[in-house]
C-alpha cells in the first residue's frame, strides 16, 4: 500500500481495493440514471453527447499536462540532488514540489476515470464487458482465471 494512503481503523479492507471502488464508483453512475437534473452525473447521461466526451478529452489533456509538471519538478529535484550540497531545505522543497504534482497527477486522473466511466455508462457498456476488452488484450498468462472474454465478433471492433 501507498505511503499516502490508509484504511480507517474498525474497517475491513476489501479483497481488491481499486476493484471495489471502480464497481461502487459505476454503481452509482448507473444509479444516477434516475435523478433529477440536479446531478452532474444525471445531466452527463441524458444532456447533450458533446458534454462528457470533451470532458474525458479535456480530462485526459489534463492528466497530460499534470504528468509533465512531474517531469519538470523531478529535473529540479535531480539538479538539486546533485547540485545543492549542503542546502537540504532546497533539496526537501523540491521534494515537495514532485509531491505536490503527484498528487495532481492523480487527482487529474481520478477525473478521467469518472468521466470514461460516464461516457461507458451512457453508451451501455457494463464493467463486465469493458473488463472483456481488457482481457482480450492480454495474454493466456497474464489472464487471471475465470476471467470474462469478449465473444467472437465482438473482438477487435475498433479496429
Ligand atoms: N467522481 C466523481 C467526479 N469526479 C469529477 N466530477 C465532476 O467533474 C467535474 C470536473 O470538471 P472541472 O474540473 O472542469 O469542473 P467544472 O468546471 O465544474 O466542470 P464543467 O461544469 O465545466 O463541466 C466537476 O464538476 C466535478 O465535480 C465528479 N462528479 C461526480 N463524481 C462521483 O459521482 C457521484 C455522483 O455525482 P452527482 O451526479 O453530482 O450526484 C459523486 O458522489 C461522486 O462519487
Amino acid at each position: 500500500m501507498s505511503e499516502k494512503t490508509y484504511v480507517p481503523e474498525g474497517e475491513v479492507a476489501p479483497s481488491s481495493q481499486i476493484a471495489t471502488t471502480i464497481e461502487a464508483l459505476a454503481a452509482t453512475i448507473r444509479a444516477r440514471r434516475d435523478a433529477g437534473e440536479e446531478s452532474y452525473t444525471h445531466q452527463l447521461l441524458y444532456g447533450p453527447a458533446d458534454k462528457p466526451l470533451k470532458k474525458v478529452m479535456e480530462e485526459a489533456g489534463e492528466v497530460g499536462l499534470a504528468a509533465k509538471d512531474v517531469e519538470s519538478e523531478l529535473v529540479m529535484l535531480r539538479a538539486m540532488e546533485h547540485h545543492a550540497h549542503g542546502h537540504e531545505a532546497l533539496v526537501a522543497a523540491a521534494g515537495e514540489r514532485v509531491d505536490a504534482c503527484t498528487d495532481h497527477l492523480r487527482y487529474e486522473a481520478a477525473d478521467v476515470v469518472y468521466h470514461l466511466l460516464v461516457v461507458l455508462e451512457r453508451y451501455g457498456i457494463d464493467l463486465d464487458e469493458f473488463a472483456a476488452e481488457l482481457n482480450e488484450r492480454m495474454t493466456d498468462e497474464e489472464r487471471p482465471s475465470g476471467a470474462v472474454r469478449l465473444k467472437q465478433g465482438h473482438v477487435k471492433r475498433g479496429k
